[in-house]
């Protein structure tokens, strides 16, 4: 299979969906085979010295089993009754498998909640420091049964990636029931390709459809898996779509190694080998703490910024942090400490020519729908719909290519749900709203913002009053926030998404110093507490 030599050590993730634990039809029979052979696979690893962490669904599927149905139900409740009985089983059966080959493993049930609290992120990346430092298999998976739609990362491509980051690995392979991205849907179109390598996922995103709603059980399908990949790079993981069946291709994969090279030329190994899709990690990964901001942490509102103060963020000296003068528009509410979205209103750069250009380059680079600048075809391999499994996934590739391609972060977008719109397919992420963290540290909002509850009128209301009342918030704001972007654009503006930071004041108080110098602040305020109005900024 592969020497035995020592590797350099490495930490790999290996996520696999529902698909590939459970068949996806009644009696939902645990795929053994297949199990066992990603065990076999994990320990090889381990005895080469590399740090392994799974990610494992299936709690659903397993907790089906158990109880004899054929279905799982529509209400959250069901399901996060079904994924109780079948994660302390499903935990079970890896057990038994890995202790087989004296192989000792560690339950990590995570929600998106213990991701947005710094505190809690901390805690749970040295739990996997310790997990893995000791020669333990950590295996992850949601945390089901409190996780509502406030708080749930909606699919474990998305949490298989997170985990990436927070272990800093070097690949993420999404194990799954197709081979790789194709350019177009295999089992309707013979001349589909496998895509090989992906330089550039944002260009992947605008040019292949890959609107699936996954399998029957599962959440996920292709377009988490490319959300999945754009998170992960930009931690600077490698990320590789696979086949669960080909799982022991993991030890060519990481044998060829994979570096950042966007230039094929220096790359070339990448288009041979075992059939998968790579998608290079970012040349410049985001750091541990940036990371954590841009993708990890929940933003609470928006700040919309104009050029010139885009332009000095984003030179060294502003030490990533923001004047109040360049502040054109604040969307809250949010208290100070808070995350918030940064976006830049800028005029139109030529989006007439622009958009035309786009269009020309699209349709002279693109075979099958997909452009050979970012991602390498292989025309060799004939396409081969999915092997070896009775999965229903639809792997999709209608094609949207023509659609305008968002202004805004797609793996954002699929974070942070509220007003940024979002694939209809993928659960969004609605604001958070933690009492400890969020409402009680709001400090008093002013009578500026009229939709606004007063924190002591939040605190009196009830938890689905507050939910409610919060939802109003945002969809006005949502709508509000629209109409003028649609205003804008038609007079030549338009509005860009480019970062996230951290707030210094709350929104009413930005709002109120928005276009001012500095020195002004105490004045209009009455106190000072920093020069700046949002700091750790992060690009995205
Ligand atoms: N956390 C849930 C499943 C989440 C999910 O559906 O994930 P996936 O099968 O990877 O799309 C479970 O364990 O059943």
């Amino acid at each position: 299979m592969t020497s035995k030599i020592k590797a350099t050590p490495l930490t790999i993730v290996i996520k696999l969906g529902t698909s590939s634990i459970v068949s996806p039809e009644y009696p939902f029979l645990p795929h053994l085979e297949l199990l066992s052979s990603i065990v076999e696979t994990v320990v090889h690893l381990r005895s080469l010295g590399h740090r392994v962490v799974l990610c494992s669904s299936g709690a659903i599927g397993v907790g089906l089993r158990r109880m004899n149905l054929r279905g799982r139900g529509k209400a959250l409740s069901q399901k996060q009754a079904l994924a109780a009985i079948g994660q302390g089983r499903l935990i079970a059966l890896w057990d038994n498998l890995f202790s087989q080959l004296d192989q000792p493993i560690a339950q990590i049930l995570l929600t998106r909640m213990d991701i947005s609290d710094r505190t809690r992120y901390l805690n749970a990346q040295n739990t996997f420091s310790e997990l893995l430092q000791m020669g333990v298999v950590p295996i992850v998976n949601e945390n089901d049964t409190v996780s509502v739609t406030e708080i749930k990362f909606g699919d474990n491509d998305t949490l298989s990636a997170i985990s990436s980051a927070i272990v800093h690995a070097d690949y993420l392979f999404l194990l799954t029931d197709v081979e790789c991205l194709y350019t177009d849907n295999p089992r309707n179109n013979p001349d589909a390709k496998p895509v090989r390598v992906v330089r550039d996922i944002e260009k992947v995103k605008q040019q292949v459809s890959t609107a699936t709603l996954g399998t029957s059980l599962g959440t996920g399908g292709m377009s988490t898996k490319l959300i999945a990949a754009e998170l992960a790079t930009a931690a600077g993981t490698t990320t590789v779509i696979m086949h669960s069946a080909n799982v022991k291709d993991i030890f060519r994969v990481i044998e060829k190694g994979a570096g950042p090279s966007r230039d094929i030329s220096e790359t070339p190994y990448l288009e041979e080998g075992p059939l998968c899709t790579r998608f290079l990690r970012r040349e410049t990964a985001l750091k541990d703490r940036k990371w954590w901001i841009a993708h990890g942490l929940h933003s609470a509102g928006t700040i919309v910024i104009d050029e010139g103060a885009y332009r000095a963020i984003q030179r060294k000296e502003s030490g990533g942090r923001l004047l109040p003068a360049g502040v054109v528009r604040v969307e809250g509410p949010f208290a100070s400490h808070q995350a918030v979205r940064l976006i830049v209103r800028r005029r139109r750069r030529d989006h007439h020519h622009h958009h035309h250009r786009l269009e020309n380059e699209r349709n002279e680079n693109t075979d099958g729908g997909v452009s050979r600048n970012s991602i390498d075809v292989d025309e060799s391999v004939p396409p081969s719909p999915t092997r070896g499994s009775t999965s229903t996934s639809r792997f999709s590739i209608d094609d949207t290519s023509n659609k305008p391609s968002t202004l805004i972060s797609p793996a954002l977008k699929h974070l942070a749900g509220a007003g940024v719109g979002g694939e209809p397919s993928t659960p969004q992420l609605q604001p958070i709203l933690s009492l400890s963290s969020s409402i009680a540290s709001l400090d008093p909002l002013s009578k500026s913002i009229p939709s606004s509850p007063s924190p002591a009128t939040i605190l009196s209301m009830s938890n689905s009053s507050i939910n409610e009342r919060l939802d109003k918030i945002s969809l006005n704001d949502t709508e509000q926030r629209d109409k003028k972007r649609e205003e804008e654009e038609g007079q030549g503006w338009e509005e860009v998404e480019i970062g996230k930071g951290l707030a210094q004041y709350n929104s009413v108080e930005i709002d109120r110093i928005k276009g001012l110098k500095s020195a002004h602040i105490e004045t209009v305020l009455g106190y000072s507490e920093s020069e700046h109005v949002v700091d750790s900024i992060t690009f995205l």
